[in-house]
């Protein structure tokens, strides 16, 4: 770098660092040997590079040619986990896409520990390039941000698939589903699983986060005995004038507690309870830290080891990938805290994708949804 040089332009270093990697991805696809790929990396050629063409990393063609050794080298290498393509592919579901079990598993291990580790420094937000998904985006609009979701209006509203929803306005016209009516296949199997067999099955306490359409709420309620004790926390003014006008303060049994998690989970009105049997989350404009936070007041949540929680396991849900990535960490912290989750799989593949999302943002793509169910863990 000659930056004494008076007519040095930064795009000097730029033009070098191009040709290395547009040299490196194109001797990746065509086979060559990893000694090969480890002098032109020598030289300087940029890991982070995606060409112009199709918008590929060497990572994006370590997949393309399956090579699991050459991809594990990569990242050690210091190769970007997360780069997405010009088609929002990362070079992980690529390898999904030709099974490659092996080589996916290599880049989803490296995903998880990047995360971890960011997550132990306490970094906030990943980098957000315009290229790139990122886990946590700094997302400043009602969707990304509870300050800006708790004063945007919200119109609870059914389309005209008799679809329900609550519908939020994020800007430029556009909107995006708080809830809709598809996910109730996933609350039921939720309720069926966090409630059957409960040895507390009579008697029942039950703590809800984020009422939505009231979904969850309603199928608790509807469960052979409805709960003894059915807690629900919601903050946004639009969904409590909904409650009201639909009878939830009214029902038996039923408390309502007028705002976020974060101002009641410390808090006297909910130790009252002597812990809960069923513990459900699913808020919104949360993202993961949010959720790991509240992760860390189960074990002073849950009455005992016969208790259960769920939360809606969304995050990162429009790419294969980094919603396994999500899921193997919240199955780590949770671990971590003292309580073990079996996971089993809910089909949501939609018969008619227009019908589903109808003008709302497509925020769950995936076929399946990964319904997690946790218990604390016995202390031995
Ligand atoms: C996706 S909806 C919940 C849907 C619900 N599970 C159902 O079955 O209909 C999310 C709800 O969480 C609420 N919410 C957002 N932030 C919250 C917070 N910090 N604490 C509690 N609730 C929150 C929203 O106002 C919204 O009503």
């Amino acid at each position: 770098m000659q930056t004494d040089s008076p007519n040095y332009s930064p795009l000097d270093d730029i033009e070098p660092a191009v040709l290395l990697g547009e040299h490196l991805i194109n001797t990746i696809l065509e086979g060559d040997s990893i000694d090969a790929i480890k002098e032109i990396i020598a030289t300087g050629a940029p890991l982070w590079y995606q060409n112009e063409s199709e918008g590929i990393s060497p990572l994006h063609a370590a997949a393309y040619i399956r090579n699991t050794a050459l991809t594990r080298f990569l990242i050690s290498e210091g190769a970007i986990w997360n780069a997405v393509d010009n088609l929002k592919n990362t070079a992980g579901d690529i390898a999904l896409s030709f099974n490659d079990i092996e080589t996916y598993t290599v880049i989803r291990d490296a995903g998880i520990r990047a995360e971890l580790l960011l997550g132990l420094l306490s970094i906030k937000e990943t980098l957000n390039s315009s290229s790139a998904i990122v886990l946590r985006a700094a997302d400043t609009t009602a969707s990304g941000s509870t300050d800006a979701f708790l004063t945007s209006q919200l119109r609870y509203t059914t389309d005209e698939h008799g679809q329900d929803i609550c519908m939020l306005t994020i800007g430029d016209g556009k909107e995006v589903g708080v809830m809709m009516g598809w996910e109730t296949e996933i609350m039921q199997e939720t309720v069926r699983k966090l409630s059957q067999n409960h040895p507390s099955a009579k008697n029942l306490k039950v703590l809800n986060v984020g009422f939505g359409l009231g979904i969850i709420d309603n199928l608790f309620q509807n469960l052979a005995d409805p709960p003894s004790h059915h807690v629900i926390i919601e903050p946004h003014p639009d969904v409590l004038a909904h409650m009201k006008m639909s009878g939830w303060y009214a029902k038996n049994g039923v408390k309502i507690l007028e705002g976020k998690w974060q101002d009641f989970v410390d808090s006297d009105e909910l130790f009252g309870y002597g812990g809960f049997d069923i513990i459900y989350t699913d808020t919104f404009s949360e993202d993961y830290s949010n959720l790991y936070r509240f992760f860390e007041h189960l074990p002073d949540l849950l009455q005992g080891l016969d208790s259960r929680f769920s939360f809606f396991n969304g995050l990162g849900a429009t790419n294969a990938l980094f919603y396994d990535v999500y899921t193997h960490i919240s199955d780590l912290h949770l671990e971590d805290l003292g309580v073990q989750v079996k996971w089993s799989d809910v089909d949501v593949a939609p018969d008619n994708k227009l019908e589903r999302w109808g003008e709302s943002r497509e925020y769950f793509t995936l076929p399946i949804y990964r319904l997690p169910i946790g218990r604390m863990k016995p202390i031995v």
